[in-house]
């Protein structure tokens, strides 16, 4: 039985830090975990790639491919989709390591996590092939400052959980970067309770979404 974790989130959220700072803790404990980069668009790494999507396809490389007349995000997706059509590929690749740890280090493109099917096809293969995954949502924490943004980051988070059908950790990134003030009021968004959130979010928002937001704020209740 092999385990791991998807580790999702938008561009920039921090993913391959994350990644990063666990393979240093694997390190210290000498556990060994191997680091499967899952975005076709990535650039360097400051630790050991075991399974790398590039070696199979490349966003730059379709994107100049003319007769495909493909820009940034429909080159990724054709990737994506292109390794969901090769996944004999990555069973190879994922020969070795049984009882090890794996980091699967996806892309951030939000839309792998609502209408297009490769993430879950991925995922679905996976735990065909014995891996034992869960979910983990890297999610800036400056989606934490305004009700607003709340709402957005949760509404992502909550559509990678109900698509990849993984159970999901949501992991708060870059909190180092909020001021004192909004470290402070963190704690509201963590145990939220609806009533606030309804009252902030109508304040913010026009009174036409009043149903709207009050369908919102139970869902998230
Ligand atoms: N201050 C601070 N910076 C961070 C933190 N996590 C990540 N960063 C920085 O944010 C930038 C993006 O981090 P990455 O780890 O590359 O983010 P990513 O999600 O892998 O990015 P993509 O691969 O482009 O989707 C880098 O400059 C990191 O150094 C954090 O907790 N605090």
């Amino acid at each position: 039985m092999r385990y791991g974790q998807v580790v999702m989130g938008p561009a920039g959220c921090g993913k391959s830090t994350y990644c990063s700072n666990v393979v240093a803790h694997c390190a210290d404990v000498k556990r060994t975990v191997h680091v499967v980069n899952l975005d076709p668009a990535a650039e360097a790494f400051n630790y050991p790639v075991t399974v790398d999507i590039r070696e199979l396809i490349q966003v730059d490389d379709v994107m100049s491919d003319d007769s495909l007349k493909l820009g940034p995000n429909g080159g990724l997706i054709f990737c994506m989709e292109y390794l969901v059509q090769n996944l004999s590929w990555l069973e190879e690749q994922l020969e070795d390591g049984e009882d090890d740890y794996f980091l699967f280090d996806c892309p951030g493109q939000i839309e792998l996590y609502t209408h297009v099917p490769v993430m879950s096809q991925i995922v679905e293969q996976l735990d065909k092939w014995g891996f034992r995954l869960c979910g983990v949502f890297l999610l800036d924490s400056a989606f934490l400052t305004s009700t607003t943004k709340f709402i957005s980051g949760v509404m992502t988070t909550l559509s990678s959980m109900v698509t990849l059908k993984l159970p999901q950790i949501n992991v708060l990134s870059k909190i180092d970067l909020l001021t004192l003030q909004s470290r402070e009021d963190l704690e509201r968004y963590l145990d939220p309770q609806t009533s606030d959130l309804l009252q902030e979010l109508s304040q913010a928002t026009h009174g036409k979404f009043k149903k709207l937001n009050k369908a919102i704020c139970s869902l998230v209740s």
